[in-house]
């Protein structure tokens, strides 16, 4: 093959990553008669359009990103894209082929999301790109961009989450979705200061290792509205809260105090074939016996949402799959379990999206070698004896009901690779008929965040949280955590209240009232202080919080449920989820965020309390303002370069300011503003250390280094520059009340991180 060719194949002109990237795969290899012949029959593609969806899947997918975090934050730092990276990566010639620069993916809300498609060759060795590329990694370690495939940006979009609404995203992990729906529950942040949505996630996953990713994605979004649980979605539980308001729209309720949701996001399992182009692997395996036997899971996660949905809510299904089993079949048998609900036509949102309608018409295998001659279950059952038919995994919603065309499937959405060089998608927005029209003109999430977020009178829940350990049962009577509507199995979530035996309750307050009835969940407690507490009192006092500090919604995590160590945040919502569900029914794994811990100051110190570097946005709007030290920015070179500067070592006024304060925890701001090789959009504030004669900043290591990058265009770090030695040799760190500051300081706890993150389309 000619280069000339192989570079067409790229598609986007220029250098490809075919070129360097796919050499052990052969385009040969990229094919599967089986996968041809199915999508075939089943006609997802225009047959004058075949050749190119096929081409389009066999090129490797462009890298996308976007820019997350607050909204003050995310501008910022798009605009260094804009007139930094992109005029610097404009006309990058290499090895003779030109190599286009980064471009907007152009139906992303304010242009906040990017793609580019360039070779690991000219990432590593092309100099412009090489920089783009550590500018890329390090602020996607700290949190300010997320590595995610376009399509896969779409399912959050389209859910529309507020700040006040009750979300749960059923099939969470890794957590790139997460992502997107707590930013959006913290529309309302700065690029300081957190907000306290009084909304609430939850980030569920039935994989417990995978459920720890998500963990670790909240570490760099810290909510006091976030829970992780690690659960069969299509039996999720039933969950409670105190009392809610006395809301006559709750028909769908068993039970008053139901917790229902206002959006719900199934991202379920999936086959998925529609991120060949990532996972080449799937070009050999393909088999369409996957799509069959995710089927009936699939519509079941589906269905349980359905149950757990406020009136007026919303939920988004969506697969990272081609095949019609797992997508208009499963949202047409949901449609048929729940009539009540209906597919919301989206297509004027996000006009410059090209997507084709949801099919009607599908026929689904009977085997592995592409048997798509019956039309009907009825006329495959005919050919079954009695035995195989019970045996059969495949039912008679894997084909089209005879109501499809009542059903709107053309509302749903297909994403196919050759539109806009994507992955291949499909989602589907459904709601409650009675919402009929009100959807027509469904904000956009930009016009949302226009919008006055302001919560309304009927989205509060009104939370009786003045519980005392013997009073907490009066108000929930002793029902089982149950399935709802008994037409499925019944979950057997049956919570066991302690209404008669408050003793139980008074040993561990405020710790919810239920019997541990999972002992296999090793998860510690969950157990929130009495803001009386003489350690939370006199954490409040050393740090300085003010009086409106949400000190009644502080939670601790050991056994015993003793002040000791780490303090979590959470909003209201939260705790009463805790309060009045089983943690180990629940499986719940992390619950708020934790935002203070007691540090060992060394020698000749007591321990005391410090703000966590990714707390401090959380507890900042607490910290009485006086006590926070302004500074320049030659200070916060200083603060980069050396892991322990001296005191002495800062100019004036920083320096008489800083050996004024007494050793342990400050905050220090850094004004916006230019200086002489830099310039801060907005305001910075950091954690400090001080021990007896020198200070330390209290942020990790990647995060001084995404930091040092972003301001001064190079790593000044210590770490960067090999100063690993440093911390393990500083004598000033044993002998004078210092504490060591390396990676592990900030994250080591109950929970500790896991894994580093990705996002994963693959199905699973
Ligand atoms: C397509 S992935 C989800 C990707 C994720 N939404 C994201 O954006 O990062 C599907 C997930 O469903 C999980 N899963 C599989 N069966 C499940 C079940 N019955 N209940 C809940 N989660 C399940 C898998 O462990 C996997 O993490």
């Amino acid at each position: 093959m000619t280069r000339s060719k192989k570079r067409q194949r790229g598609g986007r002109g220029g250098r490809s990553r075919d070129d360097d990237d796919r050499g052990m795969l052969e385009k040969s290899d990229m094919k599967n008669e089986r996968f041809t012949s199915y999508y075939k029959a089943q006609r997802i593609i225009p047959e004058e359009e075949w050749d190119q969806f096929i081409e389009a899947l066999r090129r490797p997918l462009p890298t996308t990103f976007r820019i997350a975090g607050s909204r003050e934050i995310a501008h910022a730092l798009n605009g260094a894209i804009k007139t930094t990276y992109v005029p610097m990566l404009s006309d990058v010639v290499f090895e003779g082929d030109s190599v286009p620069p980064p471009s907007l993916i152009p139906w992303y809300p304010e242009g906040l999301a990017w793609q580019f498609n360039v070779s690991k060759k000219v990432l590593r060795k092309q100099q412009a790109f090489k920089k783009f590329h550590s500018f890329l990694v390090h602020e996607t370690e700290v949190g300010n961009i997320s590595r995610q495939e376009a399509v896969s940006m779409l399912p959050p979009l389209f859910l529309d989450v507020q700040p006040y609404h009750k979300v749960v995203d059923m099939c969470a992990a890794p957590g790139s979705k997460t992502a997107q729906l707590l930013e959006a529950l913290h529309s309302q942040d700065t690029a300081t200061a957190t907000s306290i949505p009084p909304g609430l996630l939850i980030a569920n996953d039935s994989d417990s290792k995978r459920a720890h990713l998500l963990i670790h994605q909240s570490a760099r979004l810290p909510s006091p509205a976030f829970m992780v649980t690690n659960l069969d979605a299509s039996i999720f539980p039933v969950l409670r809260l105190p009392v809610t308001s006395a809301d006559s729209r709750h028909t769908v309720k068993k039970s008053p105090n139901q917790l229902l949701f206002d959006r719900i996001l199934c991202d379920v399992p999936c086959s998925g074939d529609g991120t060949l182009r990532k996972n080449i692997g799937i070009w050999k395996r393909w088999q369409p016996m996957d799509g069959n036997g995710l089927h009936s899971l699939q519509i079941r996660i589906l269905q349980r949402a359905m149950r757990m949905l406020e009136p007026d809510g919303r939920i988004v299904y969506s697969t990272c799959s081609l095949n019609p089993v797992e997508n208009e079949a499963v949202i047409a048998a949901a449609l048929n379990s729940n009539p009540d609900f209906q597919l919301i036509d989206v297509s004027a949102q996000f006009p410059d999206l090209v997507r084709r309608p949801g099919i009607s018409s599908w026929t689904p295998t009977v085997d592995r070698s592409i048997n798509t001659a019956f039309k009907t279950w009825a006329a495959y059952s005919e050919t079954l004896s009695d035995e195989q038919r019970a045996e059969s995994k495949i039912a008679e919603t894997h084909w089209p009901p005879v109501n499809t065309e009542s059903l709107q499937l053309q509302h749903c959405m297909r994403i196919y690779p050759h539109l806009q060089d994507t992955g291949g998608f499909f989602v589907a927005v459904l709601e409650r008929k009675s919402r009929q029209n009100s959807h027509v003109n469904v904000a956009t999430k930009r016009d949302a965040e226009e919008a006055d977020v302001a919560v309304p009178e009927a989205k509060k829940v009104k939370l009786d949280l003045s519980v005392t350990p013997g009073s907490q049962d009066v108000s929930i009577p002793p029902t089982p955590m149950s399935e709802d509507d008994g037409s499925r199995p019944v979950v057997s979530d049956t919570v066991e209240t302690e209404a008669q035996d408050s003793s139980k309750t008074e040993k561990v307050p405020l710790r919810g009232k239920f019997k541990i009835s999972d002992p296999s969940f090793k998860e510690m407690p969950y157990t929130f202080l009495e803001p009386n507490d003489p350690a939370l009192i006199s954490c409040i006092d050393q740090l300085h919080l003010t009086a409106d500090f949400p000190s009644s919604n502080v939670l601790v995590r050991n056994p015993a449920g003793d002040a000791v160590r780490s303090f979590y945040l959470t909003n209201d919502l939260v705790k009463a989820v805790i309060l009045n569900n089983d943690y180990t029914r629940m499986r719940l794994m992390t619950s708020g965020t934790k935002v203070i811990t007691k540090q060992e100051a060394g020698r000749g110190l007591e321990a005391q309390f410090r703000v966590l570097g990714e707390g401090l946005p959380v507890v900042l709007p607490y910290i009485d303002p006086s006590v926070i030290l302004d500074t320049e920015f030659a200070t916060l070179r200083t603060l980069l370069i050396t892991y322990y500067p001296l005191c002495t070592s800062f100019s004036e006024p920083f320096r008489t300011a800083i050996e004024s304060r007494s050793p342990g925890s400050h905050i220090i701001r850094f004004p916006a503003g230019q200086s002489d090789d830099s310039t801060l959009s907005h305001d910075l504030l950091l954690p400090l250390w001080k021990s007896n004669v020198s200070v330390t900043l209290m942020i990790d290591k990647k995060a001084k280094s995404a930091l040092s990058l972003r301001l001064f265009g190079e790593d000044i770090t210590t770490a960067a520059r090999g100063g690993k030695m440093v911390v393990q040799a500083s004598p000033l760190a044993q002998n004078t009340g210092d504490i060591a500051m390396d990676e592990g300081v900030e994250n080591e706890d109950e929970d500790a991180n896991l894994e580093d993150e990705g996002d994963d389309d693959a199905g699973h």
